[in-house]
């Protein structure tokens, strides 16, 4: 569907290099980087904005590297929405129709049913100004779906919203992405919102790809320390390698992985959320410790924990409840484990 071949796009300050994308129809994709790692200039360079200094852009196998913006057919879905402050919800959502050549019939039949599954019925005459967030996100939704575009990109779509509202549009992206049939490319810098709505997806930094696939993958086998941060991997340590099973370097702590470590792996990562206190019957479990809580910090609903082992500390993170239920204080001797799945090695 989008093809994008040896991509790279050169600034003064900055360079996107070597960028190979294959997304396919109906993905749900994501590019996801830390602020500043180039999500945007790549959507601008393929709806058409800056053109890409080399490389190939292709669209359903038709190289679009030059092609006019308007002929692509992409539409974009901006952080802040850029709605016409002195155009009516109406009048936002039909801004485009006529430079897009749709017939007016066209546009009203699709204009009546995006109110309708964007739930705008009440709205359509009012402002901007006096739209909430989340509406207005709704509106600028609806005046890119008007035009019928082959892939949506959507930047940052859920940054400025507050946690209500973007809990809703988390919905809303996933049913239009199921209700339209239609590809999503979308930016994002927060992994939970992505494991949620994408099914495959980039992780970009400074410029270059550093993992694509599918979501699932790159969130349980990050192929370094970057993405294994970037995806919320904890207990980062480097290892040596010893018959399938890894030994912590310079603590001198062995643990089970599920999985034997592949040849260039140097790291190791357990997810916080996968180390349990010892209330299972710890001889089923490979990889059962004895530690102290040194801190406790909060993180809002749930706490960070940190236990320090003879040579390592680990970091856990536990609901309050957990917390209370168990009675853990810092300073408290505790036995605790993971599953020989969440030791992940890249
Ligand atoms: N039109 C431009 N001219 C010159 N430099 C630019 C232009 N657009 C972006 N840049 C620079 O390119 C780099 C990447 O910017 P970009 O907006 O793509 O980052 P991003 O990953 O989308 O970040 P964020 O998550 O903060 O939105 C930045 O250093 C930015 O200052």
């Amino acid at each position: 569907m989008i093809r994008l071949k040896n991509i790279s796009l050169t600034l003064p300050d900055f360079t996107l290099e070597e960028i190979n994308l294959h997304i396919k129809k109906n993905d749900f994709f994501a590019l996801i980087g830390p602020t500043g790692s180039g999500k945007s200039l790549l959507l601008e360079g393929m709806i058409g904005l800056i053109p890409f200094s080399s490389g190939n852009l292709l669209l359903e196998n038709h190289d679009s590297t030059t092609m006019a913006v308007e002929k692509r057919n992409l539409a974009i879905v901006y952080q802040d929405f850029a709605l016409f402050p002195h155009l009516d919800v109406t009048q936002n959502i039909f801004y485009g129709v006529s430079y897009h050549k749709i017939p007016r019939q066209t546009a009203q039949k699709r204009f009546d049913a995006l109110v309708c599954t964007l739930g705008l019925e009440k709205i359509t005459r009012r402002r901007p100004q006096n739209l909430s967030g989340g509406e207005k996100q709704r509106v600028a939704l609806a005046r890119s779906l008007i035009l019928n575009p082959r892939v949506l990109l959507l930047d940052e779509p859920l940054s400025a919203l507050d946690p209500v509202f973007h809990e809703e549009a988390k919905q809303l992206l996933k049913k239009i992405h199921a209700d339209l049939e239609i590809t999503i490319i979308m930016v994002s810098h927060n992994f939970s919102d992505v494991l949620y709505l994408a099914n495959r997806g980039a992780i970009i930094k400074n410029g270059r790809i550093m993992q694509q696939g599918e979501i699932v993958t790159i969130f349980e086998r990050p192929n370094s320390k970057f993405t294994a941060s970037f995806v919320g991997m904890k207990n980062i340590n480097p290892i040596s390698k010893l018959n399938g099973e890894i030994i912590l370097k310079d603590k001198n702590i062995k643990i089970t992985p599920a999985h034997k470590p592949g040849n260039t792996d140097k790291y190791m990562g357990i997810r916080p959320e996968d180390i349990s206190l010892n209330t299972f019957d710890s001889n089923n479990f490979k990889n059962c410790f004895e530690g102290q809580i040194k801190r406790i910090t909060s993180n809002g609903v749930f706490l960070n924990i940190y236990i320090q082992t003879q040579n390592f500390e680990f970091e856990a993170i536990w609901p309050r409840s957990y917390i209370r239920d168990h009675d853990l204080d810092i300073g408290k001797r505790v036995r605790f484990g993971f599953h020989p799945e969440s030791v992940h090695t890249f």
